[in-house]
């Protein structure tokens, strides 16, 4: 029997609640990774990216409800356990997070080398000087000067502060790094120099990633795999080449479509409307309004369709006599 991947979220769902109904952020996500893989979890503004990645470390919002669904990494159930051993066993230790803009979530009065020490101190009972030794090396790993850590963060750049986050989550070798949107405040070469520190951590440490961005361009730097959102749901998930090369979802074709690019003889497509709401989503196919392929059936929810190894697709399209007529 292969072995179970190293995280498997099956219908994961998280919703919130606010004045004017519940919002619907994440509504039944699938996703599977591998042990040394990259998936990058795409999809615009508003998708439930940043919900996923709440959910699937607990780091909720007060309004939000618990999420329910599936989280196993390596086979054994992590959704349901109780949230000190969540702690003790999950947060930081398996599983670390980046979070959006977290290069600003540094603490303006501590020295960096010290911020970067301290999840090792409270995660793997690390003795201070253990700790410093550690949070020197993973400087090193991510391109930070070793005198840098004697440093207070308004002391680095926003690309020096971004790799001290990284740094930090790094420190206590996770199985498993969370980067939501982790280049985006970055100017272009940044970003380059910091998705080339990822890919080289990647290849050297084994690490395996879950990015979430709205870039197509960051995305394909990286991935293995693509997972695409719309509207809290996937709807495709595939190995990088077959999405960036031979997208199957209508979405992904016209998100494809509309990155710009050089050396391209047609201009870039936008894509006509808006997602919908999250308070009250469609009862069929959420694209279909958008969608210039829809038919009948797509009033009708579509499941996941299995279109090949490790390939899903949300759309009627793809179901075995069930296509277009
Ligand atoms: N705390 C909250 N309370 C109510 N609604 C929320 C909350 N956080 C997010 N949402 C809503 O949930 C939906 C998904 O938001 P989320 O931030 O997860 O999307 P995203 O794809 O990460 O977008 P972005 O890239 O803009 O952060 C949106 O409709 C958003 O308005």
């Amino acid at each position: 029997m292969a072995a179970a991947p190293l995280l498997e979220i099956d219908d994961l769902r998280l919703a919130y609640a606010t004045e004017r109904g519940t919002v619907r952020a994440v509504d039944g996500v699938g996703l599977t990774l591998r042990r040394n893989e990259a998936v990058v979890i795409l999809g615009e503004s508003g998708c439930g990216k940043s919900s996923l990645a709440k959910a699937l470390l607990r780091t909720l919002p007060r309004n939000a409800y618990a999420p329910e669904g599936r989280v196993r990494l390596d086979g054994a159930e992590v959704l349901g356990l109780p949230e000190e051993r969540f702690r003790r066993q999950v947060r930081w230790v398996r599983i670390a997070l980046v979070m959006q803009a977290a290069m600003n979530a540094l603490n303006p009065v501590v020295r960096v080398g010290e911020q970067v020490a301290e999840p090792l101190r409270i995660h793997r009972g690390c003795s201070r000087r253990q700790a410093a030794a550690r949070a020197a090396e993973a400087f090193a790993e991510v391109g930070i000067p070793g005198d840098f850590l004697q440093r207070y963060p308004h002391e680095l750049s926003g690309g020096m502060r971004q790799r001290a986050v990284l740094a930090m989550a790094l420190v206590t070798e996770p199985d498993i790094v969370v980067l939501d949107e982790p280049t985006s405040a970055l100017d272009v070469l940044t970003q380059a120099a910091i998705m080339n520190v990822l890919k080289r951590i990647k290849r050297d440490r084994g690490v395996s990633f879950v990015l979430i961005t709205h870039d197509v361009a960051t995305s394909s730097e990286i991935a293995d795999r693509v997972a695409l959102m719309y509207a809290g749901q996937v709807v495709e998930e595939a190995s990088a080449e077959a999405f960036f090369t031979a997208p199957a979802h209508p979405y992904s074709q016209m998100l494809m479509a509309s990155v710009p690019r050089l050396h391209q003889p047609e201009p870039p497509q936008p894509i006509p409307g808006r997602p919908p709401s999250l308070l009250e989503p469609p009862a069929g196919c959420r694209f279909a309004e958008r969608c210039p392929q829809r038919f009948d059936r797509c009033s009708e929810p579509p499941p996941a369709l299995p279109l090949g190894e490790r390939h899903r697709v949300r759309c009627w399209l793809h179901a075995t006599g069930g296509g277009r007529p």
